[in-house]
């Protein structure tokens, strides 16, 4: 199953940059393993924000949930999903 997911970062001001980097470094670690399992299909920066759009491909809704409730900025992000479809024009194949 494909997801839409919009993740929106929202940092404590008050977080001491080292604190910060740390998140940040686990977070790519976790979403550079999910890449490499296919499983994180994309991942693209909302230009201008500190904002992200990613398309996920997972067995089902319990899954995302847990990959997203895993991910070590979890506690600072505003999630958005959206469930996909195969678009009856579409001609990639991998697209279900
Ligand atoms: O920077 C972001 O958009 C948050 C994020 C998700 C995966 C990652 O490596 O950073």
């Amino acid at each position: 199953m494909l997801f839409h997911v919009k993740m929106v970062v929202n940092l404590p001001q008050d977080m001491p940059s080292e604190v910060a980097d740390d998140i940040k470094t686990r977070e790519r670690e976790y979403a550079q393993a999910l890449q490499q399992r296919g499983t994180w299909r994309h991942l693209w920066r909302i230009a201008g924000s500190y904002a992200n759009v990613s398309i996920f491909d997972v067995e089902d809704n319990a899954e995302l949930h847990e990959i997203l409730s895993g991910l070590p900025l979890f506690p600072y992000m505003a999630i958005s999903v959206t469930p996909l479809c195969r678009h009856p024009s579409s001609i990639r194949d991998d697209d279900r």
